[in-house]
């Protein structure tokens, strides 16, 4: 009688079609397609033929699979790390690492390193420990798994039976002793050093032999009847020079005594695959059962989860919620925002089942997807405001920027001021205008003090003045640096009032120095240009000015000779003489006070503005002209108003405007041969209150051409002229605030004129 020959092909198709089954049912109940990650390392071509055979059978069964072929040089780092990521990828529910591994890596730490609950090869320490204390729902090593199976395939119950299995590896022995133990056999495990090995085997129903070396069983170490389970794969090569698969097992002998007995090939090999493909399931299974709440799949997976009779047997039956509460219809919704997953609406009904009908679903749905809507909505309004706040901010500060650079450049600061609250605000350039460090707080005082002493009252009174009136306001003072110079500063400044009492004050300060001290210069420049015109103007006038010095003169010493005379008489005529003296006495200071205005106008002084009798100004001149004029035949008229009012002026500056426009109109006259040569100084009064002088000739007159021009540096129409003397004059006349023009006369000639405004004197 020969045994019954276990096929381990045939039972493994069984084994691979239950999972195809199982895997179908599981995506039915709404679990994941169950995915097994395959990790080969190395180029072991066995382990490449089993790896493919594994990812192959994955694929049948309707299960995904992920291979990694790894270099056999790769670090344990590197390897650990891979199933690091695996671990966490949810996608996947079986990882598995093809042994053997290279000897650089230590298996233990590897299989340590898988998720227990992926570990479909049942190596990781805990799945073993869980098998050894006779925990069976969890994941068992595939040989050993198909090795039970393949008993049970000839034993309906192995309870009470000797077992023994030779072998103890962790891979196949240790936990195929485990399971018969489980199954209640009476199991032994023996080796390759057990001493009476063949007489155990032959006490035992049910033999394992797992150890690796070929025909180390024979026919007669068996039990008649018992089931041999042959667990090596060994290829030895042949005499022919093929090679063969063989077993433990002698089988030509064992199958003669054998009850039942596993070939090799076609045996136990199989079954590890198939075995593989249903740990995959199992883990996948417990991964749908882990994620039974239907809350955890909604979060896990974003999608709604609705159960119109949740007593009814379904994927969340095993939540301990629905196992203690009961609930007849479920749905749960996740509530997402911004593509974020923010929570999950739970609703429940104890009553009844499908209370949640399609139509209250759709309007839930359709509330969440309005909410996201509006989320998207508003969160796309506070990006854009976001970008416009910041493209805002940025125009600001650059505005900002500008603004800094041009107050420094034009060296005007700007200032706030509350009246109110007496707060005052500085930027940065007024800041460095009152050389003060940067402050947060700014006050009146800071002003005041930084204010030239000769200035701090008059500032003082406009600051005062200001916040009594809530008036705008401009004033020009000086501050005294603390280096001790001093600066000129304009300030000016604009009132708001959005209360009646409630003034501000936006202003600028301007540091005015430089236009001040060029001003100076200037002021300096032309008074010296008109000191130097003044005296050539005199120059001019050297010979007639001595000729009307000289004449009194000779009239002194004319009457001094006739005075001698008359004293010398035997009766002295001292009538005579007094007369003779007092006529001496009034020519001598006829010379004096030409020479007296001689050197008032040759002197370079300071400008001085008094109230001045204007017809006095001009009378004091005339004796200066007067010789010149008879000298050139000209006729010196004065036509001068009386009770004209005074003008502020510097004496000396006008006397030289008016002597220049005399001098002007006589050398006017100079080619004059057919008509009398008048020159009329006049004074007036004019139309609108302005005390007028006007200079008429009647000499060659205004050239048309020229009429612009005279009045300009330099322009002139004389030979040996500088052409200074109009333009001085006008600068002069306007340092007075006045004007200075001239006219072509009707008949020949020309008349030039200047309007001074009269001198209030200030009220006491
Ligand atoms: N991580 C693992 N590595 C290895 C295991 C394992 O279970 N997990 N077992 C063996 C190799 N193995 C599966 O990986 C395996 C061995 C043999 C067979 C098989 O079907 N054998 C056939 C003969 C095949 C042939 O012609 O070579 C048979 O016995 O009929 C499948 C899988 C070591 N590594």
């Amino acid at each position: 009688m020969t045994a019954h020959i276990i096929d381990g092909n045939a039972i493994a198709a069984e084994v691979r079609r239950e999972v195809a089954t199982g895997v179908t049912s599981l995506l039915a109940a709404g679990g994941e397609q169950p995915g097994l990650a395959v990790v080969l390392v190395g180029n072991d071509p066995a382990s490449h033929v089993y790896v493919a055979n594994k990812v192959r059978q994955t694929d049948t069964v309707g299960m995904r699979s992920f291979r990694y072929d790894l270099p056999a040089d790769v670090s344990e780092r590197d390897l650990l790390s891979l199933i690091g990521r695996l671990n966490a990828d949810d996608a996947i529910h079986g990882i598995l690492v093809q042994f053997p591994l290279p000897q650089h890596i230590d298996s233990r730490r590897v299989v340590a390193t898988i998720n227990p609950e992926k570990d479909v090869d049942g190596f990781n320490p805990l799945n073993v420990g869980r098998v050894a204390t006779g925990m069976m729902d969890v994941l068992t090593p595939c040989t050993p798994l198909g090795v039970m199976r393949l008993i049970r395939s000839v034993h309906d119950d192995i309870a009470g039976l000797g077992a023994l299995v030779i072998g103890a590896s962790n891979v196949v022995g240790r936990p195929m002793a485990q399971l018969l133990l489980e199954a209640q056999c009476t199991v032994s495990i023996a080796h390759i050093r057990t001493t009476d090995l063949a007489a155990r085997c032959r006490q035992a129903d049910i033999l394992v032999v797992a150890t690796g070396v070929p025909d180390l069983i024979r026919g007669a170490d068996v039990k008649p009847g018992a089931t041999v389970i042959d667990v090596g794969i060994t290829r030895v090569d042949q005499p022919s020079g093929k090679s063969r698969l063989v077993g433990d097992v002698i089988f030509d002998e064992a199958v003669k005594v054998a009850g039942a007995i596993t070939p090799v090939p076609g045996g136990v090999g199989p079954m590890t695959i198939a075995c593989l493909m249903a740990n995959t399931l199992s883990a996948a299974r417990a991964a749908a059962a882990r994620a039974v709440s239907a809350l955890h799949y909604v979060i896990r997976t974003r999608e709604s989860v609705g159960l119109d009779d949740a007593s009814v047997r379904n994927l969340y039956s095993d939540d301990e919620y629905v196992r203690q509460k009961h609930p007849r219809s479920v749905l749960c919704l996740p509530v997402v925002k911004q593509t974020k997953l923010v929570g999950a609406l739970y609703l429940e009904n104890n009553l009844t089942p499908y209370a949640f009908t399609p139509d209250r679903v759709a309007v839930l749905e359709a509330s969440q997807a309005a909410i996201s809507l509006e989320n998207t909505r508003l969160y796309s309004e506070v990006q854009r405001e976001n970008t416009e706040r910041k493209r805002a901010e940025e125009e600001l500060r650059r505005s900002d920027a500008y603004l800094a650079e041009a107050q420094r450049l034009s060296r005007t600061g700007s200032f706030g001021w509350n009246v109110a609250t007496g707060e005052i605000i500085w930027s940065d350039e007024t800041f460095r205008i009152f050389d003060y460090d940067k402050a947060p707080s700014v006050t009146v005082d800071m002003v005041v003090q930084r204010t030239h002493p000769d200035d701090r009252a008059a500032v003082q009174q406009t600051i005062d003045r200001a916040a009594r009136d809530g008036k705008d306001f401009s004033h020009e003072y000086r501050l005294l640096m603390p280096d001790g110079s001093v600066r000129y500063i304009q300030a000016v400044a604009h009132a708001t009032k959005d209360a009646p009492r409630h003034v501000e004050f936006v202003g600028a300060v301007t540091d005015v120095t430089a236009t001040r001290r060029a001003e100076e210069a200037l002021r300096q420049s032309q008074a010296e240009l008109a000191h130097v015109t003044r005296l050539t103007t005199l120059g001019e006038l050297t010979a007639s000015i001595a000729h009307e010095v000289n004449q009194p003169l000779a009239t002194i010493v004319t009457n001094g000779e006739v005075c001698l005379r008359w004293l010398a008489r035997e009766v002295p005529d001292l009538a005579e003489v007094r007369e003779a003296l007092r006529d001496m006495i009034s020519n001598g200071r006829r010379a004096g006070g030409i020479i007296q205005r001689l050197r008032a106008l040759s002197k370079r002084t300071e400008t001085q503005k008094v109230g001045l009798d204007i017809n006095n100004a001009i009378s004091e001149m005339i004796p200066l002209v007067h010789q010149e004029a008879l000298g050139r035949r000209v006729s010196l008229r004065l036509e001068l108003a009386p009770a004209l009012p005074a003008v502020l002026g510097d004496r000396v500056q006008l006397q030289q405007v008016i002597i220049n426009l005399i001098v002007n109109g006589i050398e006017a006259m100079a080619p004059v041969t057919d008509r009398s040569r008048d020159l009329v100084v006049r004074s007036q009064l004019d139309d609108s209150g302005q005390v007028l002088v006007a200079v008429e000739d009647s000499g060659v007159g205004i050239d048309p051409g020229n009429a612009k021009q005279i009045f300009n540096a330099f322009f002139t129409t004389k030979p040996s002229g500088m052409g200074m003397g109009l333009s001085i004059c006008r600068s002069i006349i306007e340092n007075h605030g006045g004007k200075l023009w001239a006219t072509r006369n009707a008949g020949p000639g020309a008349t030039f004129q200047f309007a001074l405004q009269p001198h209030q004197e200030p009220r006491s």
